[in-house]
């Protein structure tokens, strides 16, 4: 028993005026060892405190005067005899008695102990499971709210379903609940209507806004404490249960958290309410919180991305969800600062003050939303430090660039929204770049506005060709003029032209590819695309077709198909389309030139005006019909406006598009591209097979176009090379396209222009009928020296109707024109129809006046030589020139022994053209014919 006090002696606290134990487990039952007056007494009906008068608080010193109480049976053996022992015996059975009512008392200390211990461990189970139930439905809450985002009508459907089941309800939860819960329905009315609609949204920010923090309390008590409403030991959640309602209300709150977690109603379906306020609910609640919620798959990166928002030190509580449970969170004693990150309170916190508003309208439908759920979640915070501002941040960058759900999916990755910034800013500075890199070079040369994208191209639309002119009055002789995103620097004065043409060749020896020609490789492999050494060659073999003696060698050819085009004119009077009959006769002229073959184009039996009727004429004349009228299709689709295919169009706005859109277009059955592509595979066939015919020909000696190049190529190794068959199918067919639409237009102008005139018709007339016998064939020598007038009229005719208005080139490097430095590949471009009407050069520019190219008159001799070129100027200007001149003077010489033409009735006044790579007719030029007799 010694031990026993001794240990009583360590454990046992001294209180002044008796002892008494500090904790449960040093109350001690009554005990054998007493001192004077001492002894253990009750102190309450579970305690008993030990009793004696060394045993008081603070001093020490007297502990030693205890002492065990002595028995009587000890003292007597101490003390001698054994005449005492039966008197002992009896004191030893009592003593016995003594300490099994001390055992017994000590037994059952033990078993009391031991229940509360058993009861502490239950109690800590418990505590742990409520514990894992909360997380589990955070876990579903926020599972929720990621399901809720993707439904737009939750809120609203959430809201009707409360209010139908607050009716259900009766009178008297409907009664406490109102207390409480009837505005906010309203308030979740108007927060599904902010997911709607922006407007509302300041309506709703003007609310009463401690009412709806209060029912978000109240909605979210219930997930959080459904199962412990009867045993609340947070006192915060305790003091919200005893002010939401009660159990009652827990079982409304339960049962609205129910309705939340029911996939029925976040995936949108329509629910039937169930009205239940019984168990279902409660095991229906159990079932969701029991099924294991993917946690990490689909939130844990958005929670870790808040823990990494937070400071350091809070983070473990952060990571277990409580950015969606803010009471929880708070009542756990935890500054709220990290919780309150995404809270209406800090939007706007960072849209400073009623931005708020503003922000709801931007955010989109998805965005707004999302505010709605983080007003229901998380009201009732209020924080403003740079955490939140920073994770607000953040959550408005990735509401703008990246919308809602990647961020839910990613969480908030700031070096993530970072590189995106960055890479959008990055494609919008090169799409930047890339629009207005071509202007910024060149924008010191004067120009009107530039439209984005468009460039001038509505200018164009408004003015048609004449812009030019328009342009060259209000911005001088050099200005700049925006093909769609492409800059042009438009020289409209002739020393200028002659600067950038002759002068500066060197530095300016190409053309640059506009966007109809870029879409057509058929059109690109001639000469006049080719560049630098390859042109110069492809140049120079070309030149000895053009020989004098070789274009005098072509005049017979030349008058007989011009003859025979005009057996065509059966009767004095008849009204013919003269620009296809021209166009007829310019195609078989240029087709026996350059191809040797005859088209038969212009032959009597194809009198009709249209190029279609030939399909009636048997295989041969079918094919050909169709091989032109292919050539005609592919050539006029080339425009320069906006009526183009779509890639011509692309590539007038956004040039590097214009590529893959003609890939993919031309695959497109029924869409221009695709014709365009077709027309030019046929076209392109027709031709290999013509060089591949002419190639395999014995009979060299023939003079056609073709045969020379063929020739040429075998004789010099260089052009050869140069001249691949591709090369020579691209030249001979760019020779039928420059050499027939542009003499054909020139030659129907002169007619049309003439006709007007009659001056002008009757001094022709004279110097025709004046030249000779009208059998009589002039020669090339003849064409050149004896019809002066014709020269005048035809130059003016040119003059008036500039078939090339402008005159493409590129810069190679930099350049300087007309005091403005031009960088390396500034696309110049000559304007001869901006020349031609200049009335420093032709006074009365638009009055039709042959004479003023008279070489004794003063006006021809002050001119500018370079003034009048439509066929282009310098090393690079027009190779047909002379071929081309000497077939509309002999059709002219022609025509005019034989007929007069008259305007038809039919014909538009002014007469209207169409912009494409050339100038055409917009409905062709109708003109009777006069038989002369
Ligand atoms: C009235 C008829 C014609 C006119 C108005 C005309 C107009 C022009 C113009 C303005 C140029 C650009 C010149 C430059 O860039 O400086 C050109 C080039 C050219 N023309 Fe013509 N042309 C006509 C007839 C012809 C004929 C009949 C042929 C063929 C037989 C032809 C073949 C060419 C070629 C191959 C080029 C490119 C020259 C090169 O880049 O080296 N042209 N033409």
């Amino acid at each position: 028993m010694e031990g026993v006090v001794v240990k009583e002696e360590e454990t046992v606290t001294c209180t002044g005026g008796g002892a008494s134990s500090s904790s449960s487990s040093s109350s001690f039952s009554p005990h054998p060892m007493e001192g004077l007056n001492e002894g253990f007494r009750k102190v309450d009906p579970d305690r008993w405190e030990f009793a004696n008068e060394g045993f008081l608080g603070g001093q020490k010193h007297l502990l030693k005067t205890i002492k065990r109480k002595r028995h009587l049976s000890q003292t007597t053996q101490q003390q001698g005899g054994g005449a005492c022992i039966e008197v002992g015996q009896f004191e030893f059975e009592g003593e016995l008695e003594r300490l099994k009512r001390d055992r017994n008392v000590l037994m059952a200390e033990i078993v009391r102990l031991k229940q509360q211990q058993q009861q502490s461990r239950e109690h800590i189970a418990a505590m742990e499971d409520r514990l894992r139930s909360t997380e589990r439905k955070q876990q579903r809450v926020m599972t929720f709210l990621a399901k809720a985002l993707n439904n737009p009508s939750f809120i609203e459907q959430f809201a009707q379903r409360a209010a139908q089941r607050r009716e259900i309800r009766g009178v008297e939860i409907g009664r406490k609940r109102r207390l409480t819960a009837s505005p906010s329905v309203e308030n979740l009315q108007e927060v599904a209507s902010v997911a709607l609609g922006s407007s509302q949204f300041v309506d709703y920010m003007n609310q009463d806004l401690p009412t709806i923090e209060n029912e978000m309390e109240t909605l979210f008590s219930a997930v959080l404490d459904n199962e412990s409403s009867s045993d609340i030991k947070d006192p915060i959640a305790s003091s919200m249960h005893t002010a939401n309602g009660g159990s009652n209300l827990d079982a409304v709150n339960e049962t609205i958290w129910e309705e939340l977690l029911t996939d029925d109603l976040v995936s949108g379906e329509p629910n039937e309410v169930a009205v239940s306020d019984e168990p279902e609910v409660d095991v229906e609640v159990e079932d969701l919180v029991a099924k294991p919620v993917d946690w990490s798959d689909d939130f844990q990166d958005l929670v870790d991305q808040m823990g990494y928002l937070r400071p350091e030190r809070q983070q473990r509580s952060f990571r277990r969800g409580a950015v969606f449970s803010g009471r929880s969170y708070k009542a756990a004693g935890q500054p709220a600062s990290c919780v309150t990150a995404l809270s209406p309170h800090n939007l706007g916190v960072l849209s400073s003050g009623d931005r708020r508003p503003a922000m709801a309208t931007h955010l989109g439908e998805r965005g707004r939303r999302f505010i709605s759920l983080l007003l229901v979640v998380d009201w009732p915070f209020e924080v403003n430090d740079d955490v939140t501002q920073r994770s607000l941040f953040c959550l408005k960058i990735c509401i703008f660039c990246r919308g809602w759900h990647p961020m839910i999916e990613n969480g908030l990755d700031v070096p993530m929204v970072t590189a995106i910034v960055c890479t959008v800013s990055a494609m919008l500075l090169g799409l930047l770049g890339y629009l207005y890199g071509p202007y910024w070079g060149v924008r010191k040369v004067p120009g009107p506005p530039v439209i984005p994208l468009l460039g001038h191209l509505p200018l164009m639309a408004k003015h048609g060709p004449d812009v030019f002119t328009v342009l060259a009055k209000r911005y001088g002789p050099i200005f700049r003029f925006h093909m769609g995103r492409q800059p042009l620097i438009i020289v409209a004065d002739p020393e200028l032209c002659k600067e950038v043409a002759i002068k500066k060749f060197k530095d300016i020896p190409n053309r640059s590819v506009p966007s109809p020609i870029s879409a057509s490789p058929l059109h690109q492999k001639g000469l006049f695309f080719t560049r630098d050494a390859r042109w110069s060659t492809m140049r120079n073999t070309i030149l000895s077709v053009y020989q004098p003696s070789h274009l005098a060698s072509l005049v017979p050819t030349m008058q007989s198909f011009i003859e025979s085009a005009t057996e065509n004119f059966q009767s004095s009077n008849e009204e013919i389309t003269f620009s296809n009959f021209s166009l007829k006769l310019a195609t078989d002229v240029i087709g026996q030139a350059a191809f040797g073959v005859d088209f038969g184009l212009s032959k009597p039996q194809s009198a009709s005006d249209s190029i279609n009727s030939f399909h009636s004429q048997g295989k041969d004349n079918c094919d050909v019909s169709e091989f032109i009228n292919q050539h005609i299709y592919s050539t006029t689709q080339l425009k320069m406006d906006l009526s183009g295919s779509f890639s011509i169009i692309i590539g007038l706005l956004v040039p590097i598009l214009q590529e893959p859109f003609r890939q993919i277009l031309k695959r497109i059955p029924g869409t221009m591209d695709w014709k365009v592509d077709r027309t030019n595979r046929n076209i392109s066939g027709r031709l290999d097979e013509i060089v591949r015919k002419k190639m395999e020909e014995k009979n060299r000696g023939s003079k056609d176009f073709l045969s020379l190049i063929l020739r040429s190529r075998e004789s010099e190794t260089l052009s050869k090379k140069v001249f691949t068959p591709d090369y020579i199918s691209a030249v001979t067919y760019e020779h039928l396209l420059a050499g027939s639409i542009t003499t054909s237009f020139t030659l129907s102008s002169i007619v049309y222009l003439v006709a007007q005139h009659p001056e002008t018709e009757k001094k022709l007339l004279a110097e025709i009928d004046g030249f000779g016998p009208h059998d009589q064939i002039p020669t090339a020598h003849d064409l050149q020296n004896k019809f002066p007038y014709l020269d005048q009229v035809v130059k003016e005719a040119m003059r008036f109707y500039v078939v090339s208005p402008l005159v493409a080139r590129e810069t190679s490097k930099e350049v300087e024109i007309g005091g403005y430095v031009l960088p390396k590949g500034t696309w110049i471009w000559l304007a001869p129809g901006v020349l031609a009407k200049d009335p420093k050069n032709f006074p009365e520019p638009d009055r039709f006046k042959p004479e003023r190219f008279d070489p004794n008159c003063e006006e021809e001799k002050r001119r500018h030589p370079c003034a009048l070129i439509p066929f282009g100027i310098g090393p690079r200007a027009c190779i047909g020139k002379k071929f081309s001149i000497q077939e509309i003077k002999l059709s002219l010489i022609h025509l005019y022994r034989k007929y007069l033409f008259r305007h038809s009735p039919n014909m538009e006044k002014p007469l209207e053209f169409e912009f494409g790579i050339v100038l055409n007719f917009k409905r062709g030029v109708k003109l009777r014919i006069i038989k002369r007799t």
